[in-house]
């Protein structure tokens, strides 16, 4: 039996946790819990962005024996809020292909369009695609359709189930716990002091 994709012991911050998980390869973790618990916390420290205590471990390849860059090629991280650096949407997107901003709803000419000018949904749908264009072992998504409406949501889960099937373990952030227990093979919570339970 192949060990776990990604692992996670006594994994802490900030007095969110401990936390405590394996995902298998093709695997989805759900977290939920009320806002303000701390989600979003737990994945920026797998993903190694916050100082935090515990372990994560990619394929046994511990976290800290990598740089963070180096360790988030391989555990990706998909913001709530996703960051631009450059005023022009292609700028972010070089490596997506035409069929899949396609298959999300956009036209190719969504790369001539500046940053500014993209609805939340735009962001949220073209954000995921530059993380999928890089084909991350791990792909953390925090609330990654909060923006978008019902049939783009399924869009959005038939792709990610595909990128599962390749290997792709995911952990998704979300309140809708029905969602969650639709798209997810676990699900564990936050509660509103930040301790960590399965549910
Ligand atoms: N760098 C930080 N240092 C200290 N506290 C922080 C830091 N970043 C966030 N917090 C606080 O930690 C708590 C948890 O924040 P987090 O964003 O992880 O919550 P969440 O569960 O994702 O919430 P939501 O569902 O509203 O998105 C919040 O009270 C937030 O203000």
């Amino acid at each position: 039996m192949p060990g776990p994709r990604l692992a996670a012991s006594g994994l802490s911050v900030g007095g969110i946790g401990p936390a405590a998980f394996e995902l298998a390869a093709g695997a989805c973790l759900g977290l939920t819990g009320p806002s303000g618990a701390g989600k979003t916390r737990l994945l920026r420290a797998i993903a190694d962005l916050e100082p935090h205590d515990g372990e994560c471990r990619l394929d046994g390849r511990p976290a800290s024996a990598m740089p963070g860059p180096v360790w988030r090629r391989d555990v990706g991280f998909v913001a709530a809020e996703s960051g631009w650096w450059d005023a022009r949407v292609g700028a972010h997107i070089e490596p997506v292909r035409d069929a899949d901003l396609d298959e999300f709803g956009l036209s190719p000419a969504v790369r001539e369009w500046s940053v500014e000018r993209l609805s939340a949904g735009e962001r949220q749908r073209l954000a995921l695609l530059r993380h999928l264009a890089a084909a991350p072992a791990v792909l953390l998504l925090d609330e990654p359709v909060s923006h978008l409406d019902a049939d783009l949501i399924e869009v959005v889960i038939g792709r990610l189930a595909a990128c599962r099937q390749d290997g792709m373990a995911v952990i998704w952030v979300d309140h809708d716990r029905h969602r969650l227990a639709r798209v997810a093979d676990a699900i564990a919570r936050l509660d509103s002091a930040g301790r960590f339970s399965w549910s």
